[in-house]
């Protein structure tokens, strides 16, 4: 059974800076993980360092078991797709896939099937003859990937693949990728400072931020779980409530005293602590805590209400109905739901 790429304390130290500390990951094979972090973070030096266009300070990369931090580019067999796609503008479709096959020793029938296969496959059949430069901005992300899947690499990384595309197209491409990447079961990095992408995409999440590793898990399970105020904020946004930890797993906020589903074993009865509390884990009821009414949003299908409730402005989102059976008053009682709230150290 193969076991898919291992890093393992990988570090990276520039001149001025460094860009990695200790990290560690594992993509199990046939897996689709999304490396998620804002500007600077260090995703990219990960990237590279797997792909082997730039080597660790220190720390190992094995594939399938194989100690591979040593291995040259060109012997990996890994495909990347980068934001600038680097396609032959003047050549083309054909002859750019064509480009990437020259090396099976295909005779000509065999490589004109090949290509035919995959404009099959990105669901482009028709376009082998004509011109990248003739090409829109998706169509070409699609020839990218073709080219990339005609190396049949062992691993696809993908750096920003779709930062270039407009909001439709990204999400259309995006399911497709996500589609593809489950039919032909290719094991996949894909790099991204943007979460939707990330959680439309990923089987596994790797949260980094100033070269760290913050979480790794499915992306339902760093939503519902965050290990820090930083995931918590970045994965879906959280209002922050600092909370005292009380007894039998409670917390106090203000005056107020709310039941929480954990309290990480760190931290002791007394100890301050923060609550991140997702926008629709917040609801009305009429036993709950007092906040007013700022502002009202409809968002289509969901009402977005901004709150001040003990001193402090929070963020709900609330079913219509819900809103609409409250007398959408202007002095409202509020409840947190302990499924939709994370105490975390402060
Ligand atoms: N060749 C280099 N020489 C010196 N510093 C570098 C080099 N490459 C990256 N860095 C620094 O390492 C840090 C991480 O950079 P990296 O490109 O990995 O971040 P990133 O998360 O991919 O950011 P972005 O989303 O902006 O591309 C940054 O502070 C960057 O300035």
């Amino acid at each position: 059974m193969p076991l898919g790429l291992e890093v393992k304390n990988i570090r990276k130290a520039f001149a001025k800076r460094t860009a990695l500390h200790d990290t560690s990951l594992t993509v199990p094979q046939g897996q689709f993980v999304c490396i998620l972090g804002p500007s600077g973070c260090g995703k990219t030096t990960l990237l590279r360092i797997i792909a082997g266009l730039e080597q660790p300070t220190s720390g190992a990369i094995f594939l399938d078991g194989a100690d591979i931090t040593a291995r040259p580019v060109h012997q990996r067999n890994f495909a990347m797709v980068f934001q600038s796609l680097a396609l032959f503008p003047f050549l083309t479709v054909a002859e750019n896939i064509g480009y990437a096959l020259s090396l099976r020793n295909y005779d000509s029938r065999e490589e004109k099937a090949r290509v035919n296969e995959l404009l099959a496959l990105i669901r482009l059949p028709d376009i082998g003859g004509r011109k990248i430069s003739e090409l829109s901005g998706g169509q070409r992300q699609r020839v990218a990937i073709a080219r990339a899947l005609a190396q049949e690499p062992m691993l696809f990384l993908m750096d920003e693949p779709f930062s270039a595309l407009d909001a439709e197209l990204r999400d259309h491409m995006q399911v497709e990728l996500r589609q593809l990447q489950r039919a032909l079961k290719i094991t996949t990095i894909l790099v991204t400072h943007d979460q939707r992408e990330a959680m439309t995409l990923a089987d596994i999440m790797v949260v980094m931020a100033d070269g760290v590793v913050q979480q790794i898990g499915a992306p339902a399970e760093l939503y519902r779980n965050p290990a820090n105020i930083f995931v918590s904020s970045f994965i879906g946004r959280s209002n922050l409530l600092p909370v005292k930890v009380a007894n039998a797993g409670n917390v106090v906020w203000g005056e107020s005293t709310l039941s929480v589903k954990a309290v990480p074993a760190a931290l002791k009865s007394g100890d301050n602590a923060t609550l991140a509390v997702r926008r629709e884990g917040i609801y009305l009821a009429k036993d709950g805590i007092e906040a007013s009414v700022k502002f009202v949003r409809d968002v289509g299908g969901r009402i977005e209400l901004r709150l001040i409730c003990q001193n402090q402005e929070l963020l709900a989102s609330l079913d219509p109905a819900q809103w609409n059976a409250h007398a959408r008053s202007e002095s409202v009682h509020i409840n947190i739901s302990p499924d939709a709230a994370t105490v975390l150290s402060t």
